[in-house]
Parts: structure tokens; sequence; C-alpha cells
């Protein structure tokens, strides 16, 4: 399997958002990976006629393609694999769900759930939330840096995507703490120019 790309665009689910434009504008910047996520409202339907688009995209752009929650979704897309966390399938039944080759992320906040996601078959972890976000509300207190490197000392060798209110200038001090990569939503899609916020949070994740 080739190595997880470090930058992680994941797709705006809220109102009124050009996921799709935000989308196209990062792959062209060069974005190695995308996440499809929809909110928790979106039909199937919609969310498959979404994630097909975007599926399309990242082949097009020869990016990873990644489904948050709706595994079926992934599969009907032929995306690369999907991501879970506590609301979702458990890692161990999404790792059947998908399969053995596929790419499959679990979000963790502590070193015992992150070694046991990777027990259970996780390719990477989704560690956050790393600072405070507006983006996703009913999450618990930030990390920090030091508590994403304490989440990825607790798994050596398994890439770990740090989350929440990340933007390029806060990259540093994440990968000094041990994150492999970076996830985000609105330091793209809220930037006035998205490829260019791209290319600079890929400038400060690339070694
Ligand atoms: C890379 C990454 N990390 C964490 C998450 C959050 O997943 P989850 O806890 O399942 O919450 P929802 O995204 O489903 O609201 C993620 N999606 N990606
Ligand atoms: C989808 C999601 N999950 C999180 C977690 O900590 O589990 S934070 C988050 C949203 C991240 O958005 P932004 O990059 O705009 O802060
Ligand atoms: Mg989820």
């Amino acid at each position: 399997m080739a190595p997880l790309g470090r930058l992680h665009i994941i797709t705006d689910s809220r109102h009124g958002r050009d996921a799709l434009g935000a989308t196209a504008a990062a792959l062209a910047a060069g974005a190695p990976v995308v996440q499809v996520r929809v909110a928790d409202e979106t039909t199937d339907r919609l969310a498959y006629e979404f994630a097909a688009q975007v599926r399309r995209l990242t082949i097009e752009h020869g990016a990873t393609c990644l489904v948050n929650d709706r595994l079926q979704v992934a599969l009907a897309v032929g995306a690369d694999g999907g991501h879970v966390g506590a609301d979702d399938l458990p890692v161990a039944a999404a790792r059947r769900v998908l399969g053995p080759a596929a790419v499959l992320g679990a979000t963790c906040r502590d070193a015992a759930s992150a070694r046991a996601a990777v027990a259970d078959g996780a390719s990477y972890l989704g560690v956050g939330p790393a600072y405070t976000t507006a983006t996703k509300a009913g999450l618990p207190a930030a990390l920090g840096p030091a508590g994403v490197g304490a989440v990825a000392a607790a798994v050596p060798g398994t890439p770990v995507i740090a989350i929440a209110g990340v933007t390029a200038a806060r990259v540093g001090e994440l990968r000094a703490a041990g994150a492999y990569g970076v996830a985000v939503i609105g330091a793209v899609s809220e930037a006035a120019d998205p490829a260019a916020a791209t290319k600079e949070l890929l400038a400060a994740v690339t070694p």
C-alpha cells in the first residue's frame, strides 16, 4: 500500500458551503487525501452522489479518497477506505466491511483507545481535538500538541493525523510533537483562496 498522505482535506458539510468547489481546488493544488464527510441528516442517496463526484476528482488527481462514517458509500463509490469514530461501526467491524487492503482511520482521543484501534485494524488514527474549533460542536477539551504527541507515542509506526483548529502556522508544532499529518476543514473551506491555502498547508506538512 502507498504511504498515507499527510494532508487530509475533509469536505465541509455545513449549510451554504461549496464543498465540491473547495475540494476541487484543493486537489488541483496537490492535496493527497480527501475525506468525504456529509451532514448526519444527508440521505444515503445524496451522500452517494456527492461521494461519487469526489471520487472521480480524486482519481483524476491521483489522490486518496476516504469516506467518513458511511462505509457502504465508501464501497459503492470505490473509495480507498473510510474513517470511523465512537458513534460509527467499531474498528474491527469496519475492517471486516472494508477488507484487508483498505485504508481505515479511527478517531482516538487517548493512548488506550489508540492502542485498541490499532489492534483492531486501524491503519491510521485521527487524533483531536488538537485545538478548539468552531466547525464541530460537542467536542471535549483541546489536547494541544503535547496531548496529540502522547497519543502518537502510544502507537509507534501508526500515522497520527491531528484534527481540529489546524492551520498552516500550527502544523510545525504538531509535527514536532509526533503527528504524521493533519486533517482540516475550515483552513481550506473558509479560505478566500482554497488552492493557495492548500499549498501553504502542504508546504508546512511536508518533511
Ligand atoms: C482524520 C479525522 N479524525 C477525526 C474525525 C472525526 O470522526 P468522528 O469522531 O467519527 O466524528 P464525525 O467526523 O463522524 O463527526 C474525522 N472525521 N477525521
Ligand atoms: C470532523 C471533526 N472531528 C474532530 C474531532 O476532534 O474529532 S474536529 C472536526 C472538525 C475539524 O474542522 P476544522 O479543521 O475546521 O477545525
Ligand atoms: Mg464518525
